[in-house]
């Protein structure tokens, strides 16, 4: 395993001491520290009919210390499981995993002190003040009272609310309510902080207002945030993203580095006779290329767009067909997904495959 964030680390220290003592040394690059690690990891739920819903199917992942790390998936796609195992909220079948420098399964009580969690759920008791809440959690975490009220005024002025402090929560708009949670979230200074779906429900006002303030977490105090999503533009936020689908990772990677990976741009084309214009664009393009037509009008993926767009024009208005409008789109995080599972992240999911319990228990 590689090293983590929260380890003693001595390795970190022999490289800084070799760059101050010894003038020949070959600089190395900075070591890389983990803050999650995964090997393997496995979680499958049995069924009453005997049956395994196998969530999370044999995650290998690596996030970085200081990271903000999205994991983008559909409904269903193990995302929730996958926090819950990371967080040592729930065991794995098989695999191993460390979290800010704790093995989830040797030492989940260190990675439970040592990460913050948001769930999809509200945790607040609305008749209670914003920092009411707070104390009551800092107490939970262990905080001794003074400590307490001082981590409760950071944190409530960390989220922008400290002119909100004495309001019950129930006063308190959605965006506000998800601030608090980030607040409570916050108070133990945790290495780590889990977010699952923070935004869902919230208006895109609120929900920009939640990532100014996970920008501030990582930017100012260089925390280590990973957050579940299954917005596109939210996993764009972030410095690199997984993608996960059916318990399985798709792909790891940059959110420019997963587009470049796609490649090709979607050129599309509304005409004045969509079908017609679907068999001269057949014949213009390349022919390994998939042509397609759809309520959008005629589309097909090529390597830069935008100069087959005139070539695709003159040969629709020399058969007589009008083109209303063209567009070339470079890929999007849509499109990563598509390449790799065949479907948009926004089509239903498919039922997830089962397996007879006995036959595996810990099968991926
Ligand atoms: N406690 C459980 N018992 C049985 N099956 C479960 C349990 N929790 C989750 N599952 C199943 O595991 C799979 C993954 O669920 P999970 O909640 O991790 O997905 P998700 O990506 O977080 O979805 P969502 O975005 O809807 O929350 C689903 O098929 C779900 O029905």
């Amino acid at each position: 395993m590689q090293s983590h964030a929260g380890d003693d680390a001595p390795a970190r220290a022999t490289l800084q001491t070799t760059a101050l003592t010894d003038r020949n040394a070959v600089p190395r690059p900075a070591e890389q520290v983990y803050a999650i690690s995964t090997r393997g990891l496995v979680k499958g739920y049995a069924g009453p009919d005997g049956t395994t819903t196998h969530a999370v199917r044999g995650l290998d992942l690596d996030v970085l210390q200081g990271e903000t790390f999205a994991f983008l998936g559909p409904n269903g796609a193990g995302k929730s499981t996958t926090l819950a195992l990371l967080c040592a909220l729930a065991r794995p079948t098989a695999g191993q995993a460390t979290v800010a420098g704790a093995d989830v399964l040797g030492r989940p009580d260190q990675v439970r002190k040592r990460v913050g969690m948001l769930f999809q759920h509200s945790a607040l008791d609305p008749d209670l003040t914003a920092e009411q809440n707070l104390h009551i959690h800092a107490r939970l975490y262990g905080l001794r009272r003074r400590h307490a009220r001082l981590r409760a005024t950071e944190t409530l002025e960390l989220v922008g609310l400290a002119d909100r402090r004495r309001s019950p929560v129930r006063t308190l708009s959605g965006g506000m309510r998800r601030r608090l949670e980030l607040a409570r979230g916050l108070l133990h200074s945790p290495r780590v902080l889990f977010l699952d779906e923070p935004t869902t429900g919230l208006d895109p006002h609120a929900r920009a207002q939640v990532w100014e303030h996970l920008r501030t977490l990582r930017d100012q105090y260089g925390s280590t945030i990973f957050v579940t999503t299954h917005y596109l533009e939210e996993a764009e936020n972030c410095d690199r993203l997984a993608i996960i689908d059916h318990g399985r990772l798709v792909a790891q990677g940059t959110p420019l580095g997963l587009k470049a990976a796609i490649g090709d741009d979607r050129v599309a084309l509304r005409t004045g006779d969509d079908t017609a214009a679907l068999q001269i664009v057949r014949r213009t393009a390349p022919a390994d290329l998939a042509v397609t037509l759809d309520a959008e009008g005629v589309s097909l993926r090529v390597p830069d767009g935008s100069a087959w767009i005139p070539r695709l024009c003159a040969a629709l208005e020399s058969h007589g067909i009008a083109v209303h409008a063209a567009s070339a789109t470079p890929p999007t995080l849509d499109d990563v997904f598509f390449h790799h599972t065949g479907r948009s992240i926004h089509t239903p999911r498919q039922q997830a495959p089962v397996s007879p319990a006995a036959a595996t228990g810990a099968t991926p």
